[in-house]
């Protein structure tokens, strides 16, 4: 809705009610269209100004309305119409005005903003474009170039970047509706054509072609396989060469195409799934809106390897005061160099809202008994951990919450050694732990709703998407790797080559295959992990079955011969030297391979990236049902944001589990029964009883798997 006023004097005010953000529902737009009517025949009224109810100007066109059949009036006529009233109407920004937000202002002949206001066009980030005139307006406004970055990105700008681009008229620390009135009050009467954007030529460089083909490369690059950044270029091109009228048809051309790609179905859902998870809840009934949480003020990490230090650096950019612990002297001294200056750095990149915690290094475990919070960052070994988890609940003051930051390991274990089981949960972060914006919670059988909602909360300070989930090996996102990596290595084994598998997987979109980013984690992490499980290590019989399963020893015998990835400047590619970047073929490997397939009587064959990505992405798809049907994680959203914001997962499939509604959950079910029945001595091909489920009863849209995986789990079918 939007709301009419008329202030004393001659000024109408529209106020845009839509609460949280004002987005453009059908009912807004009836609003606007009616009340900008009154306003126009209103003799009395000179001029116009239009701001959002609540601290909030708007945040663009509403997303839940995409799902279903257009209806009210259109965006693009309502803001032609306004740019055509004949009375100066000036926008009020407050808060934020973004995508459909920011073309309804680009409308407007003037904007005025507070100068905590957000300004942008992230359309893009939903796999659209400014579809409600900004691919057309915004360029000739602030020019090809400044567009082009805005618009391809979909970055949101502070009210003093957009002051000084030119998207704004002025900037107040003061009331900005009042602020604007005064300025409307000002300018009436002045000649409006020079502030109606559609009639300005779009200023271009000399260099417009180049410019424009630079930056189709760049968007190709950033995002691979991504449609929506593409078509923000194109409709930039039309922008630069189009009269308005033919710009804005190519605009409507592109977005339709959009709409109707299931990558723009994929980011939205994204959009939504990063949401759900902050709303949380446990099997037990706890959730986000019946668990207090406590604030942390002051926390300690233990041990300050590369995790350690990072999660030093991301609790200090929350204002919170950190004691650094680690026992190895010499550790210790590179620790309390680096971190600084990590936290310098970091803070000089984000504009702080609060100043950085105060960091103090120590040796002495004892130091950390006035905190509140400790996340324990050693080694990822079960006997060291629970030393540590033994020496804290004997030092720390009665009710301090202790974490873990393991990868995989039993956190109820931990929480056995302490005093109080109900304060331990892990917190698991991805490395590095200052930028990365993933955070697994983890919470035991005994972790209380107040440890889990206080290390939600903790991570969402710190800028995280924070996901509640349940304590098995490997957590979610490691414990659907697992499948996935496994059918790599044994796809090296039937013919194909490092190469060909990353290739196939980068063509998807993840921006590293698995073999390039397993060089660059360290071979060694994975190869511990096994030799701890009894998988290789001296005294394992090196066959091909291990456990009772199909086993490939392909990795172990990389680091066996040294090859530890880019720290030893040799992997499953050969770089530059130890520390190179650049991964290259590397002879060895093929001949490794051959000589491996030739030991084990492997007859290589031509396996097709179709292969490559149903064998290795239904595996993991199909853990991701196992994880559902145990309630690991409380629904398939929790799983995609995990893959999504932790392990590359392209933005644009949306998640693993949103990709197999889209594959189709019947074909997903048929190409993991058809892997399965020709590698029956792999478990992880055998498709889950869930997705089984899910098929037979006409597999129903992701959204509503929530729901019934709860009544299935009712009547106990699962
Ligand atoms: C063509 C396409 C056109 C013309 C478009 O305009 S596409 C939309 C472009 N706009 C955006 O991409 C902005 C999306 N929103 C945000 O980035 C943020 O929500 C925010 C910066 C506006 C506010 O952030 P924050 O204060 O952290 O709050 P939340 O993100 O948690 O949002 C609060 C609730 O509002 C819902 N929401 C937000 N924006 C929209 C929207 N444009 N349409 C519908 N609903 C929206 C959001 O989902 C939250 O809902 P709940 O989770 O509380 O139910």
């Amino acid at each position: 809705m939007a709301m009419y006023s008329r202030l004393p004097g001659s000024v109408a005010l529209i106020t845009l009610q839509n609460p949280p953000v004002n987005a453009l529902s059908a009912a807004v737009r009836q609003g606007i269209v009616d009340t900008v009517q009154r306003a126009l025949k209103d003799p009395k009224v000179t001029s116009v100004v239009i701001c959002g109810q609540n601290g909030k100007f708007c945040g663009g066109a509403d997303i839940r309305e995409f799902a279903g059949p257009m209806l009210g009036p259109p965006l693009v006529p309502m803001i032609h119409a306004i740019e055509a009233v004949d009375k100066p109407v000036a926008a009020a920004i407050e808060g934020v005005a973004l995508g459909g937000g920011l073309e309804l202002a680009l409308g407007c002949h003037y904007r005025i903003a507070h100068s905590k206001a957000l300004l942008g066009l992230p359309e893009v980030t939903l796999g659209l474009l400014p579809g409600a005139g900004g691919s057309q307006r915004l360029p000739r406004l602030i020019g090809l170039t400044a567009a082009l970055d805005l618009i391809t990105t979909g970055r949101h700008i502070s009210a003093a970047e957009a002051l000084k681009l030119g998207i704004l008229d002025q900037v107040t620390d003061n009331n900005v509706v009042d602020q604007a009135v005064e300025f409307v009050r000002r300018v009436a009467g002045q000649p409006l054509d020079s502030r109606r954007l559609s009639t300005l030529p779009c200023p271009c460089p000399p260099d417009v072609d180049s410019l424009l083909d630079k930056a189709m490369v760049k968007v190709r690059q950033r995002s691979r396989g991504a449609l929506a950044p593409v078509a923000c270029v194109q409709a930039l091109m039309a922008a630069a060469s189009l009269p308005y009228t033919q710009g804005m048809e190519k605009e409507r051309d592109l977005l339709t195409t959009l709409f109707n790609s299931g990558q723009a179905r994929a980011l939205q859902y994204a959009f939504f799934s990063q949401r759900v998870v902050g709303k949380w809840s446990l099997p037990s009934g706890a959730s986000w809106d019946n668990s207090a949480a406590r604030t942390i003020s002051k926390a300690a990490v233990i041990g300050l390897g590369t995790m350690g230090r990072g999660i030093v650096v991301a609790l200090a950019l929350t204002g919170i005061s950190v004691v650094a612990v680690e026992t190895q002297e010499k550790q210790l001294a590179e620790a309390s160099q680096a971190v600084p200056a990590m936290l310098q750095r970091e803070a000089g990149r984000r504009s702080l809202a609060t100043p950085p915690g105060v960091i103090s290094f120590s040796s002495n475990l004892q130091d950390v008994s006035e905190v509140e919070l400790v996340i324990e960052a050693v080694f990822e070994d079960m006997s060291l951990k629970l030393q540590v988890f033994r020496h804290l609940t004997s030092v720390c003051r009665p009710g301090t919450l202790l974490c873990s930051n393991t990868s995989g390991l039993d956190i109820d274990q931990l929480a056995a050694v302490t005093q109080s089981p109900g304060l331990v949960v892990g917190m698991h972060f991805f490395a590095p732990a200052h930028v990365m914006k993933l955070l697994e919670v983890v919470y035991g059988p005994r972790s209380s709703p107040e440890a889990v909602a206080t290390a939600m909360q903790l991570g969402k300070r710190m800028g995280k998407v924070s996901v509640a989930v349940g304590n098995c090996p490997g957590f979610v996102g490691n414990r659907m790797l697992k499948p996935y990596l496994e059918q790599a290595n044994f796809l090296l084994e039937e013919g194909a080559t490092p190469q060909q598998v990353d290739e196939a997987l980068e063509e998807f979109g993840f921006p590293m295959g698995v073999f390039r980013m397993s060089d660059l984690s360290g071979l060694d992490v994975g190869w511990r992990i096994r030799k701890e499980a009894g998988l290789t290590g001296p005294g394992v019989e090196s066959t091909r079955t291990r456990q009772g399963r199909r086993y490939s020893p392909l990795p172990d015998q990389v680091c066996e011969a040294g090859r530890l990835g880019q720290k030893t400047g040799r992997g499953w590619y050969q770089y530059d030297g130890p520390g190179g970047r650049v991964a290259r073929s590397d002879p060895w490997v093929h001949i490794f391979l051959e000589a491996y397939r030739a030991e084990h009587g492997l007859v290589a064959r031509s396996i097709a990236p179709e292969e490559i990505l149903e064998r290795c992405l239904y595996a993991l798809i199909n853990e991701g049902f196992n994880i559902l049907q145990d309630a690991m994680a409380a629904g398939p959203e929790d799983i995609d944001a995990i893959y999504v914001f932790g392990y590359g997962w392209p933005r644009h499939h949306g998640g693993p589990m949103f990709h197999a509604g889209q594959v189709g959950l019947g074909r997903i079910l048929e190409r993991l029964q058809h892997h399965h029945h020709n590698h029956p001595d792999v478990p992880h091909l055998k498709p889950s009883t869930l997705l089984r489920r899910l098929v037979a009863v006409g597999s129903p849209p992701v959204q509503t798997w929530r729901e019934f995986i709860n009544k299935e789990r009712v009547h106990s079918q699962l």
